[in-house]
């Protein structure tokens, strides 16, 4: 957990609230103030004498940083809300899933959609698998959660391995990822989400205590229906059928019955 101070909170929230040249001019501003206090000493000193004693110059040139500190303090706290701000962006800006490196949720939703919407126009063939890891919650209570998330970035990686450049994989629940076959009818599919079933229990993953996982996935297979040509109907449709699968018992794919 990350701890946060309430200014920085308050800076950042703010920060959020405006546009970022603004940001930018408040912290060139605030970066300007600390220099005017010694520009004007530097300037009256050489006007020519002041009558100001050599100690009392020095005196005064170390009572001017200290009476900016509270400036100088502010100045960094402003810079670091905005680097916070700018990361925040960087990061819904990425397309992938930190863990599995898969597409997020909203990239592939976003990405698929406009697939689903070119294959209805074209009236070419789409597929979708909704994969579920079986029983990844036992793995976290017996080994932990790293080990979890360590059968979570690899069968990711066995998803997505075999896919053509085209087609589009992304992380779509927690344990459950998204498969969108682009021109790809029921057989074909079907194929593919038979290869990643009989594939994810082959891969040897060795668990961060040493035991070696035994893991087997479920998946719902649905094909694009041109009367029901909408992502959410789509995904309505694997969902069901991955539901069946897991009620059947596990380790199976179901393909989706025609509406
Ligand atoms: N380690 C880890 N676990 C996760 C992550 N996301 C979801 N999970 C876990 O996935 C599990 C999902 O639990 P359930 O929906 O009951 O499903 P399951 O235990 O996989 O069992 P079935 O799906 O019914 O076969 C929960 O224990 C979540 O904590 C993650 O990012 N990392």
């Amino acid at each position: 957990m990350s701890v946060e101070s309430p200014l920085i909170r308050e800076l950042r929230h703010r920060l959020l609230a405006h546009r970022p040249w603004r940001a930018c001019l408040r912290l060139g501003l605030l970066g300007l103030l600390p220099c005017l206090p010694p520009a004007a000493l530097l300037a009256a000193v050489l006007a020519g004498p002041i009558g100001v004693s050599p100690a009392g110059l020095f005196a005064l040139a170390l009572l001017v940083p200290v009476l900016m500190l509270p400036w100088l303090a502010r100045l960094i706290y402003e810079m670091l809300a905005l680097l916070d701000h700018q990361r925040v962006r960087l990061l819904d800006l990425d397309p992938s899933d930190p863990l599995t490196r898969l597409l997020t949720r909203r990239h592939f939703f976003e990405r698929a959609s406009r697939e689903v919407a070119l294959a209805a126009r074209h009236g070419t063939p789409l597929s979708l698998l909704l994969l579920d890891i079986d029983r990844l919650s036992a793995i976290n209570q017996r080994h932990g959660e790293a080990a979890g998330d360590q059968v979570l970035a690899e069968v990711a990686g066995l998803v997505h391995r075999p896919l053509r450049l085209h087609d589009l994989c992304g992380r779509y629940g927690g344990e459950e990822f998204a498969v969108l076959l682009s021109g790809t009818a029921l057989a074909g599919a079907l194929t593919v989400a038979e290869r990643l079933r009989h594939a994810v229990p082959e891969q040897r993953i060795v668990l961060p205590d040493g035991e070696v996982a035994s893991v087997t996935v479920s998946i719902g297979v649905a094909v694009l229906e041109p009367e029901r040509a909408t992502l959410p109907q789509l995904l309505a449709r694997a969902d069901e059928a991955l539901r069946c699968a897991k009620l059947d018992g596990r380790d199976r794919v179901v393909a989706a019955a025609p509406p």
